[in-house]
């Protein structure tokens, strides 16, 4: 008997699948977890409630755990929530990591996500070239201004009678077409095609990821070869391979050319020729596009479609902001100097900022055992994010839920210096914290604020009536922008913007 069963290959194949689900099962949460409930024994609620209702679960977790952390299950495992108060603390640890994170959970270094491995590479040479030449570079702000005069000309059009913008592909368009100038250049910045492949790469990276997730940690590696949109990550970059080092043979070609004839060679000033000159850029330029594009062009979208929402919804700001802008402007021209000083501006994006704000941030994974302040300890390999209900928290903002623009203008008046929208501070850390805060946060503002410059002068705007509150969704441990709203626009008469935006 004992011989007839070590001889069929079922009960081996049964003995190594029980195996593998033992060795493979997730770990056990080292904190309580908030999201157990009686006779939920294939997680079906705990799942739901994590996916829909985040935010509930963790103003739950302190209320039964005050100023301590717990767990949340998410599937294949758990997330555990540290109370804002170990903000500074998980800042300042080193075992506390984002790279390992983003490999966990954004899938850096599988095929495709070349743009993330880039990102995120050890010689940090990606986010160096941000932080030093993207930020507050005057030099590419005219380039800036007239990507985004031709962007919104193109999209959102002359007419005067009210009508409905094709809401999400007009606004990432123009982030797009106002980004691309800067990252790629002059030749591809209003391509068709090379605008289609980027804005199609980055919507493919972040549904691939969502995909991902969907599967066990140990199949992932496996499964993103036959996922559609992790294909098509591959299939993206590989064309963005071809048609970058075609505009790269041209611009060889031009100065050779140049040279030639004695003439004066080409200039230019973006991210991709910022990078053929250094001899320190290691990384395949097409890579470090999709990486800029991907880092930048979602996130800043979004936070683009909220403000405008906001706005929207909210139109005594709308003449003091046009007042604003057009004052700078007159004084300083289109320059970093005239977009800083718009701090009426910054404290509206900052408000739209705080409302729409993820319900914990600063993710990290833990690279070794770790021990909390109080002795317990975070087990290597687990996952953790920091609490940041508090900014939906009366006891931190008085009136929490009114949408107050001038909240953070007040808050700079009386001497705060965190309150700019590119500051974080222990209480305000939707860019994170620490060493991977987001370097990109300088150059975001200062777009925005042109595109929204450009907005303010050029149009009237309403959120159309009947969709949607305008609030934000929560998906998971994201906040998206809310799908249903619908925004509507009307070219202004005299709108006087060519003064001011020449
Ligand atoms: C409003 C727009 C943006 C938002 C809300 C945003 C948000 C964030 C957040 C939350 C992080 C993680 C920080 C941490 O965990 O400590 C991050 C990282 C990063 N962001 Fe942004 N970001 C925005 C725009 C941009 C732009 C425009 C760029 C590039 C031009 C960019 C480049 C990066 C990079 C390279 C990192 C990784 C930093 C690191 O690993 O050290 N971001 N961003």
């Amino acid at each position: 008997m004992i011989v007839d069963l070590a001889s069929d290959i079922r009960v081996w194949l049964a003995v190594a699948v029980a195996s593998a689900a033992y060795l493979l099962r997730p770990s056990k949460a080292p904190f309580p977890v908030i999201n157990e409930y009686p006779g939920d024994y294939f997680n079906k609620r705990a799942l739901k409630e994590a996916q829909d209702n985040v935010r509930s679960l963790i103003e739950h977790g302190f209320a039964r755990y005050p100023d301590k952390p717990f767990a949340i299950k998410v599937p294949y495992g758990y997330k555990i929530i540290l109370p804002a108060s170990l903000a500074n603390w998980v800042k300042s640890k080193r075992e506390l990591d984002h790279v390992q994170l983003v490999r966990d959970e954004y899938f850096a270094g599988l095929p495709g996500f070349e743009s993330q491995t880039v990102l995120h590479h050890p010689d940090e040479y990606v986010k160096r070239m941000i932080t030093t030449k993207l930020g507050q570079n005057d030099s590419t702000m005219p380039a800036l201004n007239t990507a985004l005069a031709a962007a919104i000309d193109d999209l959102w059009g002359p007419s005067q009678d009210w009508h409905m913008l094709n809401w999400h592909a007009d606004t990432m368009g123009i982030i797009a077409r106002a980004a691309s100038t800067v990252f790629v250049g002059p030749e591809k910045s209003s391509d068709p095609e090379w605008l289609s492949l980027v804005q199609d790469y980055v919507l493919s990276y972040f549904g691939a990821v969502g995909d991902l997730h969907k599967y066990p940690v140990w199949s992932r590696r496996i499964v993103n070869w036959f996922l559609p949109n992790a294909s098509r990550c591959r299939r993206l970059q590989v064309q963005a391979r071809v048609i970058i080092e075609d505009v790269l043979s041209k611009r060889r070609a031009a100065v050779n050319k140049a040279q030639v004839e004695g003439k004066q060679p080409p200039v230019y000033n973006d991210a991709l020729e910022w990078g053929q000159k250094d001899p320190e850029c290691k990384h395949h330029p097409a890579d470090m596009q999709l990486a800029l594009a991907m880092a930048a062009m979602f996130t800043t979208s979004e936070m683009f479609r909220q403000i405008l929402i906001d706005v929207a919804r909210h139109p005594e700001l709308v003449q003091p902001l046009r007042d604003e802008v057009k004052q700078k402007l007159s004084t300083h021209g289109v320059t970093v100097a005239a977009t800083s000083n718009m701090v009426l501006l910054d404290s509206v994006m900052k408000e739209s900022q705080r409302l729409s704000a993820p319900p914990a941030v600063v993710e990290r994974a833990v690279l070794k055992d770790t021990a909390l302040p109080d002795g317990r300890v975070l087990p290597h390999g687990s996952h953790l994010l920091v609490d940041a209900t508090h900014l939906g928290s009366k006891d931190v903002y008085p009136d929490p839920e009114e949408f107050d623009g001038y909240r953070f203008l007040h808050k700079r008046e009386a001497g705060d210096k965190s309150s700019s929208f590119v500051q974080s501070s222990p209480d305000f850390l939707v860019f994170g914290a620490g060493r991977h805060i987001c370097p990109g946060r300088f150059f975001a503002a200062n777009e925005l604020k042109l595109a929204l410059a450009h907005i303010l002068l050029k149009y009237d705007i309403r959120h159309a009536e009947g969709s949607g509150d305008g609030k934000p969704w929560s998906s998971g441990f994201f906040a998206v922008v809310n799908p249903l709203v619908k925004v509507e626009v009307k070219r202004r008469a005299d709108d006087g913007a060519a003064e001011f935006l020449a």
